[in-house]
């Protein structure tokens, strides 16, 4: 068993996190629950900020809130001196209720809208990350009709292989995000935004994959950058003032899983870049990062209650529990893995192995295979760790499954972040059946 942040045994023998007793939490606000040390995603950020400090670069970290969204979760982020990552119109109407200021908020995402471009303009958010042609038109077109202009950075698919499950490897050549490299789309896409009265191009984008465990794809994406930094300059008179390397660290689910700290990605993209940018007398650009998972993924625990079980002898025993792939659908999507205990029995040795399934109507609604648990009774509860990271973000209401709710836990004191999905809020959208309209 490997405990995460503040989380630790009491003297009750139950899992405690924040100093909070999860046993008598779950309780207190029902199950399934989300929980989140935030004193570990406090130490997580201050890593990062600390690992560029060191470096003595110009940086900025961008909080990815795909990973988690909510306004608490971007006051966090804003508190901790994070900028802010969004993909879609909700994430980045959730940073403007949150209050947060929109000079630090970066727009991502492979097909955005003309409303949720417009609203990034309106907004005055910092800058947007252009991913193909048709959002250069877009954003110039209603960049003129505001009279604004916007800062940009370029995202290209530097052609890196990321060493990770294939649905999360983005770097490729063969990938829906961003400008291709290698065969001159790049090279037009800076010609267009330099010719721009709109744009002003600040930089390159470039992101390998997620849950990345070694520094080498990092390394490979600045090296390629470089190799065209030279060409830019010469023919395009283009130098890039910002570098934004993406995310992608990974993080420990599960034994075996090694992740680096993150001031050895940190210092080996810059000494890499720096090399180069003395190489090519350059000034050095800044180096933005956008890490999600390893912010946030290590500091959320989901607590569920056992229910009913299966025992098929010699096969397996299935144990199922109040949540599933409604609130974590890593392991249906990416055959992701995961730990837990019984947060009430912590104690106690584990002496069988259950698989813990959902209770959703899917024969792959499993959440971990083969758990080593003591005998597990009706009622007990299961605390899955390493569930910050798209698992609430990710969460649907599948089967009309209502979404569980988030506490963020600190100090022995307790802030519901997110409210539990009430029945009466999966019908909220629902438009009963009356005489049919002609359009
Ligand atoms: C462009 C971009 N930036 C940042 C991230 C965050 O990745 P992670 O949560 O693995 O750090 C992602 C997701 O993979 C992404 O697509
Ligand atoms: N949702 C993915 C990672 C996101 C990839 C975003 N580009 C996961 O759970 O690992």
């Amino acid at each position: 068993m490997y405990l995460h942040g503040t989380s630790h045994i009491n003297v009750h023998g139950h899992l405690e996190i924040g100093g909070v007793d999860t046993v008598a939490l779950a309780k207190e606000h029902g199950t399934p629950l989300f929980v989140y040390d935030v004193a570990l995603i406090r130490k997580r950020a201050e890593q990062f900020k600390q690992a560029f400090e060191h470096e003595k670069i110009p940086y900025q970290v961008a909080y990815a809130s795909k990973a988690f969204s909510c306004v608490a979760m971007y006051q966090l982020a804003d508190e901790l001196g994070l900028s802010f990552d969004v993909v879609s119109g909700g994430e980045l109407y959730t940073a403007i209720k949150a209050g947060v200021p929109m000079e630090k908020v970066h727009f991502h995402g492979n097909n955005k809208s003309r409303q949720e471009l417009e609203l990034a303009v309106k907004s005055g958010i910092g800058c947007v990350v252009v991913d193909n042609f048709y959002e250069m038109t877009l954003l110039e077109e209603i960049c003129t009709a505001h009279g604004k202009t916007m800062d940009v950075l370029l995202r290209i698919t530097p052609g890196v292989e990321a060493h990770t499950h294939d649905y999360i490897s983005t770097g490729q050549e063969d990938s829906k995000f961003g400008f291709d490299l290698t065969n001159g789309q790049v090279d037009e896409a800076i010609k267009l935004s330099l010719k721009s009265n709109t744009m002003n191009l600040l930089g390159i984008h470039s992101h390998i994959g997620s849950q990345i465990f070694e520094t080498q794809g990092f390394v490979m994406a600045v090296e390629k950058i470089f190799e065209y930094i030279e060409h830019w300059r010469e023919k395009l008179d283009f130098i890039p003032k910002v570098l934004n390397l993406g995310g992608g660290f990974g993080i420990r689910y599960v034994d075996g899983d090694e992740p680096l700290h993150p001031r050895e990605y940190v210092s080996q993209m810059t000494q890499v870049m720096k090399q180069y940018a003395e190489q090519f007398e350059m000034a050095m650009p800044e180096i933005w990062i956008e890490p999600g998972r390893s912010l946030v993924g290590d500091a959320g625990t989901t607590l569920y209650t056992v229910g009913s079980q299966k025992d098929i002898p010699g096969v397996r025993h299935y144990l199922a529990v109040d949540g599933g792939m409604s609130d974590n659908l890593r392991p249906a999507l990416y055959q992701a893995e995961y730990d837990g205990i019984l947060a009430n029995r912590a104690i106690e040795q584990a002496d069988q192995k259950f698989s813990i399934a959902g209770k959703c109507c899917e024969s792959g609604d499993m959440l971990i295979w083969d758990l080593p648990l003591p005998k597990a009774n009706h009622e007990d509860i299961l605390a899955v760790f390493c569930t910050g990271a798209y698992g609430y973000s990710m969460a649907n209401n599948y089967n009309r499954i209502p979404r569980p709710p988030v506490v963020f836990l600190e100090n022995g004191e307790v802030q519901l972040v997110v409210k539990r999905e009430e029945y009466e809020d999966l019908v909220r959208l629902d438009v009963p059946l009356t005489k049919t309209v002609k359009l």
